[in-house]
């Protein structure tokens, strides 16, 4: 397969259970299973996709029972990965590539199979991320189809369509989670009834016993944000949940609905209609989960582009939110696979015109004094450069506080979503489209921790508390790494959250992919 992307073609026919080596101590608490998604195979027949997050959609878990360790992986089978198997070349669009069932149909053929899918149907290669609903889980990606899966076999179960239930075209892979086991997720729905919005839906816990699909009949949206554009609305990736308030940033990176319409007449791919807009501001919304109202105060700051939120709390009469932002809208780019072969000098040339993410601190002050001058900081809170300053109109201009730069996909104890927090775990962005490092960083201390090897790429890192912790990082830090050495094989890392140091290793003899986030479930 391919260095980077990693295409595990020879994965093609089936699952891999695989006998690992083990080296250290994998603490006997540790009981379940984490399961992770991601891109595997970039090549079908004779046809290979554009763009790294078009792959299809490879499975693979961890098992932690009795001390023991199993590994096993899996395709997604997805609609879209059984019509490109049967077909032997892609057949169904993806983020980067646009696909033509018919290689051989002719213009008017093509403009009447646009016609007869005004609004095409996407993609169920549900790539990104795993999804909780009671005790069921899902593969998700960005389109209106999740996919239920088996945790234990990694089987692929029904197509869930969200559309069937409420009126959403799209919808983020990372939603967020109470302690009631509610899920709760937003999305976008395009010009329902003449108008673009964002929706805010909460799935209820299934319970036992339940009806097929109970959760998405009984799933209720709980908020809809109105566009500022029909024919615009903004992309997001994830958003952010206090005790009392949704955190929504409706960012200048936007999605242009008649691009998107006219796309697969003009032959360009989905990610073609994705547009950053560096003059336009930065909205963020707040909607308050009792009352279902977005507050009116017009909070905004400078463009940026945004993908993770990190954690979003309350404190003395503010909303804090803490997410990895970019300068710009190249990152996407940057995982075109005609990029990623490149090889580290000519990255290096290429890698500069890529803006490097921070993550920043924003704090929002809920109420102030209307009598305020105009151009104060109604910011109150100790601790913070991060300002607000009020302006004319209920406008006020945040500006956030940076925490760490070049951290990418965080984690945190999710016990502390919602919740004033210390610690973000993330990978370490260098100039390489790989990730070579794993970092914990205390934003209380602003120090952090590394953990890097040679050839060594860890994934995102998950945490997983341990059964008695008494402060927030006491348990353990999980990151499957994949070995670019030929020699050695991949493993799974296990450090402990609150040192960074090396508990143990289990080594598998099966090579593992690159992939994207993952949950940890534990035993019940
Ligand atoms: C159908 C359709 C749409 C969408 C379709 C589809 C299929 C969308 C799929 C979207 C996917 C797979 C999104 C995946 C997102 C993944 C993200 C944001 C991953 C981020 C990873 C990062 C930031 C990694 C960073 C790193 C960097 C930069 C350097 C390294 O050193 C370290 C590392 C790896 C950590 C649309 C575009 C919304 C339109 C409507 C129509
Ligand atoms: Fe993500």
């Amino acid at each position: 397969g391919c260095e980077v992307c990693l295409q595990n073609t020879h994965l093609t026919s089936c699952y891999v259970a695989t006998f690992f080596l083990k080296k250290g101590e994998i603490p006997k608490w540790l009981q379940g299973t984490l399961i992770r998604n991601g891109p595997g195979m970039h090549k079908i027949g004779d046809t290979v996709y554009n763009h790294w997050f078009d792959g299809m959609a490879l499975l693979h878990s961890f098992t932690f029972k009795d001390g023991e360790i199993f590994y096993r992986s899996k395709y997604l089978r997805s609609d879209t990965y059984r019509s490109n198997m049967e077909a032997n070349r892609i057949v169904v669009s993806e983020f980067g590539t646009m696909a033509y069932p018919d290689p051989c149909k002719n213009i008017f053929a093509k403009a009447f199979s646009y016609l007869s899918h005004t609004i095409p149907d996407f993609t169920d290669n549900c790539l990104i991320n795993i999804i909780r609903c009671g005790e069921d889980l899902y593969a998700s990606t960005e389109t209106n189809y999740i996919r239920k899966i088996d945790l234990e076999t990694l089987e692929t179960n029904e197509k869930v369509d969200y559309r069937k239930y409420v009126a959403l075209n799209l919808a983020t892979s990372h939603p967020h989670y109470d302690t009631n086991g509610n899920t709760y997720n937003m999305g976008t729905s395009i010009g329902d009834k003449g108008k673009t919005k964002y929706q805010i839906i909460k799935i209820p816990q299934s319970k036992p016993g339940d009806k097929e699909h109970a959760c998405f009949t009984n799933c209720e949206v709980i908020c809809s944000i109105p566009s500022r554009s029909l024919l615009r609305p903004s992309y997001f990736h994830s958003f952010g949940m206090t005790e009392n308030y949704i955190v929504f940033i409706e960012q200048p990176f936007k999605l242009d609905i008649l691009k998107l319409a006219t796309a697969y007449f003009r032959g360009v791919n989905w990610a073609s209609c994705l547009g950053w807009y560096p003059n336009d501001k930065t909205y963020i919304h707040l909607i308050d989960r009792e009352t279902k109202k977005i507050l009116s105060t017009k909070y905004y700051t400078d463009a940026l582009v945004v993908y993770h939120h990190v954690n979003a709390y309350e404190e003395d009469g503010h909303v804090i939110f803490d997410i990895v932002a970019y300068n710009d809208n190249s990152l996407y780019d940057m995982f075109y696979l005609k990029i990623l072969k490149l090889d580290d000098a000519a990255f290096e040339k290429q890698g500069k015109t890529f803006s490097s993410p921070s993550c920043r601190r924003f704090v929002i002050p809920l109420q102030h004094d209307k009598n305020v001058e105009l151009g104060t900081n109604i910011v109150t809170l100790e601790n913070t450069t991060a300002s607000a300053l009020k302006e004319k109109d209920g406008y006020v201009y945040c500006k956030p506080e940076i925490l760490f730069e070049g951290i990418e996909l965080p984690r945190i104890n999710y016990d502390y979503n919602g919740k004033k927090y210390r610690y973000i775990y993330a990978s370490k962005v260098q100039w390489r489209p790989v990730p070579t490092k794993i970092i914990k960083c205390d934003i209380l201390t602003k120090t952090c921790y590394e953990w890097r090897e040679d050839h060594c790429w860890p994934a995102e890192p998950v945490f997983v508390r341990a059964p008695e912790a008494k402060e927030e990082d006491d348990g353990v830090l999980l990151s499957s790494i994949v070995s670019s050495d030929p020699k050695t094989s991949s493993f799974l890392l296990v450090l402990d959250a609150k040192t960074f140091k090396e508990l143990g290793r289990a080594s598998v003899t099966a090579d593992i992919h690159l992939d994207l986030h993952g949950l940890f479930i534990p035993e019940k």
